[in-house]
């Protein structure tokens, strides 16, 4: 039986459609109103943890998850050694800096986020020193109120941006939902492993990646 560590919230069900249209038997004891975090699916041949989306790769490292589903831009935020199998092309969005409209250049600008590690890096790379605050939620609040210049943050409809009279200022990178590996399990229990991916690649239309 595989153990996945599931992100809760947009991706788990959009993953649990993605089993669906798979031929996967997904537990009908998965409703909106349920606190169970951990499900047994005995006729798909998994078990889900429930998890915080920034926690997945974390149960995955340790090897309590054998797998797990996760935005790409959690694993580029928590850079976790695990092996990251297949693109399931869900819960699309992109990451991107926003601020005000008319938002000029200070001399060390601040740029609230819930993703330090990837702002960062990204201005880092850019060569740009600016102080990196660490928001855990409604980021878009801080250039509002006066707490950051800028924002490094998901966008997807734009909805959040446009209410609060931000812009997007330049994209950084595209995110799709992943799933990865822990890297003993992945060679201890490479056939359930393989035959998930087939059956979910398949579906995706995408070559599981070696
Ligand atoms: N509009 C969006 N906003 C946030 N995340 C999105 C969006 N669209 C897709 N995603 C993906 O969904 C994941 C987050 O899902 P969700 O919003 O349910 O959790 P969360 O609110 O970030 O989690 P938490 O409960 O830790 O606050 C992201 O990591 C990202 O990969
Ligand atoms: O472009 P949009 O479609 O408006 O989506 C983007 C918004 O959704 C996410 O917030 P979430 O709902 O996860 O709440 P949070 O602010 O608490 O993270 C993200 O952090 C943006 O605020």
């Amino acid at each position: 039986m595989l153990t996945i560590a599931m992100a809760k919230g947009r991706i788990l069900k959009e993953a649990l459609e993605l089993f669906s249209r798979a031929g996967i038997p997904v537990s009908d004891s998965l409703n909106e109103d349920s606190r169970k975090l951990v499900i047994t699916m005995p006729e798909a041949g998994f078990s889900l943890f429930l998890a915080k989306p920034m926690d997945v790769p974390t149960y995955v490292e340790y090897g309590v998850a054998d797998l797990g589903i996760v935005g790409k831009d959690v694993l580029l935020e928590q850079e976790r050694d695990v092996y990251e199998l297949l693109d399931l092309r869900i819960s699309p969005c992109r990451m991107a800096v926003a601020g005000k409209p008319d938002w000029r250049p200070g001399l060390y600008p601040r740029v609230a986020t819930k993703y330090p590690r990837i702002a960062e890096k990204y201005f880092k790379e850019k060569g740009q020193q600016v102080e990196v605050i660490l928001l855990n939620g409604s980021v878009e609040l801080a250039p509002i109120i006066g707490l950051a210049d800028r924002i490094v943050d998901i966008v997807s409809t734009g909805q959040t941006l446009r209410e609060n009279g931000l812009v997007e200022l330049e994209p950084i990178c595209t995110v799709t939902s992943r799933m990865i590996a822990n890297r003993a399990s992945y060679r201890l229990k490479s056939e359930p492993i393989s035959a998930l991916m087939n059956a979910l690649s398949k579906v995706i239309g995408e070559c599981v990646r070696r």
